[in-house]
Formats: structure tokens, C-alpha cells, sequence
């Protein structure tokens, strides 16, 4: 397969890697300032930009038919935007905001936990998720959808607020720690014990390789997918 990377930073170089072991042929390297370029090379194209640009990537990708997934984050105020667009030129699409296999069973996880928790009135929930001092975008793409889990499954949650939990607020609090691949962790207590979950990154390659499993599961189809359609779960 012939994969563009729109982006090649930390996670653009980890994907090449992977997909050049796992066959693929990177036809295509897209960074800061490059406007000129044929994205009809590809048979397939990842994006791991930034949150300014990834919008942009994504709808050329569309416009010239070439299947795109995306792992920036910090965008989506335009996700419904590009959705519209993919389906308007035909195109295929899949955004996560994680990409690892674990992250995607701890999404299910986190759902469950909330379904239940919603009866027990005397857990309060909080969030936390840690990063490298590198990323742009707080809270995480990840924490955002782990809140979104909470808050459609359980009944005191109607949204989410960096560090502030008034009223019916979820809140989550970002910290930026050296080189933390990511680390996110849901919170339920009460007066009398403490409930945990934890998902732990010990590297970008869980993210990376679920990026390209993706890539090659999106190749040949149209429409607008997740993970949970890659991975047959949920
Ligand atoms: N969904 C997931 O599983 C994961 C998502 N991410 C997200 O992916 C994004 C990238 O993460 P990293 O690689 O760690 O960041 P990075 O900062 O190492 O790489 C981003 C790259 O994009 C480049 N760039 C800037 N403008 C561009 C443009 N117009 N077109 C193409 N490239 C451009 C930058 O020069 C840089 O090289 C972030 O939004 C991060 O939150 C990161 C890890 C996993
Ligand atoms: O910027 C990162 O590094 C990561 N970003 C994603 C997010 O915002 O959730 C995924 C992962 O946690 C790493």
C-alpha cells in the first residue's frame, strides 16, 4: 500500500517505521509549509498534524478521493464539517482520537463503569490524563472521549471542565510531565474507598501501529468509520 503522512513529527516517524515493516511504501511526507503537493500518490493518507492543520489535510484528501485517517487532535469543533464534506466527495474517513488497541477496550470499559456508577449517587467521578510538555492541546483528544463516555452513561454528568467540577461538571485535569507518552485515569470516590481505572502508554507504538492498521482497513471502502469499526468491538 502507498501511504502519504500528512505530518511527520513524532508520530508521523514512528508510523513510517511500522508501515515500512509491516510492507507498505511511504510515497509521500507532508510538513510545516508544504503547499505543493500530489496526495494522488497515495492510496491512503495519515494524518498526525497539528490541530490548525489537520482540517485542511483531511478535506484535500477528500476533494482528490484519497481514504485519510486522522489522529490529530484539537480540531474537532470541525469534525461535523469534514464528516459532511467526506460524504458530499464520496470519500472515506476515520478520526480517533486514540488509536491503540488498549485505549479502545479502556473506552468500553470506561462505559460500562459509568452505566453502573450513574445508581451509586455517592461516587463523585474526576479525570486525569498526563502528557509530554510537547503537546499543544488540552485536555488530551482521549480524556475529551472518555468524558463523552461518562457523560452519555451516567445521569450526574451533563459535561466536561478543566479542573472545575461545580454543578453537574466532570472535571479533568491535564498535567504536562517530560516525555509521557500518555496516561489517563477515571476516578470514581466516595467517603469510604476509591475506584481506579488506568490506561498507561509505554511508547507511541501502540498508537502508531493502530494508525496504520486502520489505514489499511479504510483502503479500499467510502464512508465515515471509527475504530470501534476497525476492531469490531463496541
Ligand atoms: N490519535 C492518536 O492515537 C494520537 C494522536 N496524537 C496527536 O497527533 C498529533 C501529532 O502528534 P505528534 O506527532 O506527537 O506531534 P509533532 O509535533 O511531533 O508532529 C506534528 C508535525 O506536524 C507538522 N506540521 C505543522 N503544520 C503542518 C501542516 N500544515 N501539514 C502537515 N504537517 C504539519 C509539524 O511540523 C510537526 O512535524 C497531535 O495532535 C497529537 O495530539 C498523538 C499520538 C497518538
Ligand atoms: O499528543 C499526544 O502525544 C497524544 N495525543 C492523543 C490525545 O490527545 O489523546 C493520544 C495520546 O494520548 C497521545
Amino acid at each position: 500500500m502507498k501511504i502519504a503522512l500528512l505530518g511527520y513529527g513524532r508520530m508521523g516517524q514512528t508510523i513510517e517505521k511500522i508501515a515500512v515493516d509491516r510492507g507498505h511504501e511511504i510515497v509521500l511526507r507532508v510538513d510545516k509549509g508544504d503547499t505543493e503537493y500530489d496526495i494522488t500518490k497515495a492510496d491512503v493518507a495519515i494524518d498526525f498534524s497539528i490541530p490548525d492543520a489537520a482540517f485542511n489535510n483531511i478535506s484535500n484528501c477528500f476533494y482528490h478521493q484519497v481514504p485519510v485517517v486522522s489522529g490529530t487532535t484539537g480540531w474537532l469543533d470541525k469534525y461535523n464539517e469534514a464528516v459532511s464534506l467526506c460524504k458530499e466527495k464520496k470519500g472515506a474517513f476515520i478520526y480517533a482520537s486514540n488509536f491503540s488497541l488498549g485505549v479502545n477496550i479502556f473506552f468500553e470499559l470506561n462505559k460500562s463503569l459509568a452505566k453502573m456508577m450513574s445508581q451509586l449517587e455517592q461516587y463523585k467521578v474526576s479525570m486525569e490524563e498526563i502528557h509530554h510538555t510537547k503537546k499543544l492541546d488540552a485536555p488530551s483528544g482521549t480524556a475529551i472521549t472518555l468524558a463523552e463516555g461518562i457523560i452519555d452513561n451516567h445521569e450526574a454528568y451533563t459535561e466536561w471542565k478543566l479542573n472545575d467540577s461545580s454543578g453537574s461538571s466532570l472535571p479533568i485535569s491535564a498535567k504536562r510531565v517530560d516525555d509521557v507518552p500518555g496516561t489517563h485515569t477515571v476516578t470514581y470516590e466516595s467517603e469510604v474507598d476509591t475506584l481506579m481505572i488506568q490506561h498507561k502508554a509505554h511508547s507511541r507504538q501502540g498508537f502508531a501501529l493502530g494508525a496504520v492498521i486502520a489505514a489499511e482497513w479504510l483502503k479500499e471502502k467510502t464512508g465515515v468509520f471509527t475504530m470501534n469499526d476497525v476492531l469490531n468491538i463496541g
